[in-house]
């Protein structure tokens, strides 16, 4: 089967964006593995080549069916036209704006079913809101535009996978999210995750909230007051859920192969440990949406954005994840509309 089509957004076009985008085209195989269409600036990218002395090729095309995915050659959907001379690695709202309009375009493919799946490279949330778009971050505009309800931040890292109950909110506010609705709502979407990678009856981890998920009550009440009773609910929807555990010990259970996704409360109670294990070859997904997206783990790095030292490997490792989960969700319609 020929891999699915992946629309592939620029994203901040002051930060890393382009550069790791130009590397990942000149690896040797890359458009023998990918279908890659990227939304982005072709003048960023033109530059970003230049800058890294790699000879590729920009191709503009209107739309995906136009893209003929060369080697050499990046097919690219203009969706900016910013002056040759934006300086990388400062906040611009020129460039938070381009990168909103990125995403817009790419999610508009997949809900027109043009691409199968959408993955970003990095947008600078400063940036962002300085363009007056006030999200905080691709995940909720996402949410927003394809009118989803339930989803959730997966991170994917060297043998941890884990998926947030809240991301960006202060600590305080993310404390008042633990609620048993959204505990429920993010266990489902752990499940259906891991079934859809293939894993027949995923074990999902729910990690406490205090330290020792509490330890009945002596270190505060979340954990047994709004955790547990969804991990009992889920259970009792069949779902192989546990916890809540204690969260110091939990991750480490997870790696040696105790759980297949751990349930996380708050931003860096998952983030840092899927960061310190892979964080060059860490994937972002979003799980709930009608399409599959996946990006890189790390940020806009304006410290070296347009130097050359930017890593592509996680923008790799979010492309290769993204033809997995896209082709395996093709694999399964074609097998369905076969009876
Ligand atoms: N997927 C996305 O769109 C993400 C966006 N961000 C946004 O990016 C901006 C900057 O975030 P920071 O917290 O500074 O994190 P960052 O990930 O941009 O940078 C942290 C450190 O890691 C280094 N680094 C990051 N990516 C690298 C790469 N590919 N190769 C080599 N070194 C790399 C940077 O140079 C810096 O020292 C913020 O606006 C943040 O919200 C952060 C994470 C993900
Ligand atoms: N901490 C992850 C991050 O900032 C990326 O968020 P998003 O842009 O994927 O919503």
């Amino acid at each position: 089967m020929r891999p699915p089509v992946v629309a592939l957004t620029m994203g901040d076009p002051a930060g890393i964006g382009p550069e790791i985008i130009a590397r990942a085209f000149a690896e040797p195989g890359f458009s023998e593995e990918n279908r890659v269409v990227v939304v982005g600036d072709g003048a960023r990218l033109e530059r970003a080549a230049a800058l890294l002395r790699l000879p590729l090729r920009i191709e503009t095309v209107s739309g995906p069916e136009e893209a003929r995915f060369r080697p050499g050659s990046v097919d690219l959907i203009p969706a900016s036209r910013l002056p040759a001379d934006l300086p990388f690695g400062r906040l611009d709202p020129r460039a938070g704006d381009a990168a909103f309009e990125y995403l817009r375009r790419a999610v508009g493919l997949a809900l027109e079913g043009r691409v199968s799946a959408v993955a970003t490279a990095p947008l600078n949330k400063e940036a962002l809101h300085l363009a007056g778009h006030r999200y905080p971050g691709h995940t909720e505009i996402l949410a927003e535009l394809t009118g989803t309800r339930d989803y959730a931040m997966m991170l994917v890292a060297d043998g941890l996978r884990v998926i947030h109950v809240s991301t960006h909110v202060p600590l305080r506010e993310a404390i008042e999210l633990v609620r048993p609705e959204r505990e429920l709502a993010v266990i489902r979407l752990a499940h259906g995750a891991m079934r859809r990678i293939g894993l027949e009856s995923p074990r999902v981890a729910v990690a406490g909230l205090n330290p020792h998920a509490g330890e009945n009550g002596l270190f505060g009440e979340e954990d047994r007051e709004h955790i547990a009773p969804a991990v009992e609910r889920a259970r009792s929807e069949g779902i192989d859920a546990s916890g809540p555990w204690p969260p110091d010990t939990v991750f480490l259970r997870a790696r040696r192969g105790e759980f297949d996704i751990v349930v996380v409360q708050y931003h860096d109670q998952g983030h840092i440990p899927a960061k310190l294990l892979g964080f060059e070859g860490g994937v972002n997904v979003t799980v709930g949406l009608p399409f599959f997206r996946t990006s890189v783990d790390h940020g806009t790095a304006f410290d070296i954005a347009g130097t050359g030292r930017a890593d592509h490997s996680s923008l790799l490792a979010a492309l290769r994840l993204a033809r997995e989960l896209a082709g395996a969700q093709e694999e399964d319609r074609q097998k369905k509309r076969r009876g």
